[in-house]
């Protein structure tokens, strides 16, 4: 292969040569009762860390992502193993708030660091596994979305890449916070399972467009977006304008968001587990943006890696 792949096709490749891999936030195991979910995030200095943030961040962030997918699945989390891969310069002060940042997150969202690996690399790298555990009934996956069924999110869209243009251009933003510190939505997305009108689950790591582009791969369908329903992180249109902050929430990523198809006879239930905006809905096929009664297809684009082969 000649020049670099993305992160995607690369997977595809993989899944060619692995016999088949279920694409979703997690791998499902069959545990007896309960499933048993599990998911592995890796984490670098020079991709995931900005200059600004501190090593508890560091560690927060590296245990939030992975709490994340576990979210995603409708689980509660059961343990998170941790591989660090620390460079010469970490020294005592680095290690002991990189390691109560693991300790912090994982505490705050009911669960604990259970085991891990420690090694030296010439670049900060974390690699988080998350453990959960889901009754069967109640699992949640990205295939599932049906025509007719609405699109929702939890929070808000492109606070993380509104975090990451003030960052970048030097900008006082509250954004930044929710850059560094992602919060992974567990509570809601046990709550949602739980209301039993959920379709089809993930979190938007890489951006709302494909995140769409990923469920609409495995669910067999197409998505509806109006423009206007986009809840957009407070203070990121005044901060880089309407078209940037609608471009934030498709495809700059970060946010670790719920995203996912709801029963439309499921939205009093699903509203009462946790608060939610209906951003959309199901369609046959497309993925597409509405606005004003026009409609123009969301490309697709996002956080994605690119790998040199
Ligand atoms: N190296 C790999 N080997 C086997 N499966 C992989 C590999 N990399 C990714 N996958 C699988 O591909 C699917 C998509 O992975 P991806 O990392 O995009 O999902 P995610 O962890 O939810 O997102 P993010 O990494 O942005 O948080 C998952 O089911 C994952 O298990
Ligand atoms: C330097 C720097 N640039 C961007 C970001 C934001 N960011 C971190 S992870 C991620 C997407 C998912 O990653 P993955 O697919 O690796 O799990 C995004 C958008 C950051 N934290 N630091
Ligand atoms: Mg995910
Ligand atoms: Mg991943
Ligand atoms: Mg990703």
């Amino acid at each position: 292969m000649n020049g670099a792949i993305g992160e995607r096709d690369l997977i595809r490749r993989i899944s060619v040569i692995l016999g088949g891999l279920e694409n979703d936030d997690c791998a499902v195991i069959d545990a007896g009762e309960r499933y048993l979910v599990a998911s592995t995030d890796m984490l670098h200095q020079k991709t995931d860390f900005p200059d600004i943030m501190n090593p508890w961040q560091m560690g927060w962030m590296a245990v939030a992502v992975n709490l994340s997918d576990i979210a995603a699945m409708g689980a509660e989390p059961a343990g998170v193993l941790i591989a660090a891969g620390l460079p010469p310069e970490a020294d005592q002060y680095f290690i002991d708030e990189l390691f109560s940042g693991f300790g912090d997150c994982a505490a705050l969202y009911g669960t604990r660091i259970l085991g891990g690996d420690t090694d030296s690399h010439l670049e900060l790298t974390i690699t988080g596994t998350s453990l959960g555990f889901v009754e069967k009934e109640l699992i949640l996956r990205r295939r599932g979305a049906r025509a007719g069924d609405l699109l929702c999110t939890t929070g808000s869209l492109g606070a993380a890449g509104g975090g990451l243009w003030a960052w970048q251009n030097g900008a006082k933003s509250e954004l930044i916070t929710s850059l560094l510190e992602p919060e992974p939505r567990l509570k809601e997305a046990r709550a949602l399972a739980k209301s039993g009108s959920v379709t089809a689950m993930m979190d938007n790591s890489d951006g709302l467009a494909l995140s769409l582009s990923d469920l609409s791969e495995v669910s067999g369908v197409g998505f509806l977006v109006y423009q206007d329903k986009l809840p957009l992180a407070p203070g990121l249109v005044e901060m880089v304008g309407q078209e940037n902050a609608i471009d934030m929430a498709l495809s700059a990523g970060g946010d670790y968001e719920l995203v996912f198809t709801l029963r439309s006879s499921g939205l009093e239930a699903a509203r009462r587990a946790c608060d939610l905006t209906v951003i959309g809905e199901v369609v046959e096929e497309g993925i597409w943006m509405e606005r004003a009664g026009k409609r123009r297809q969301i490309e697709r684009l996002g956080y994605e890696h690119r790998i040199g082969l």
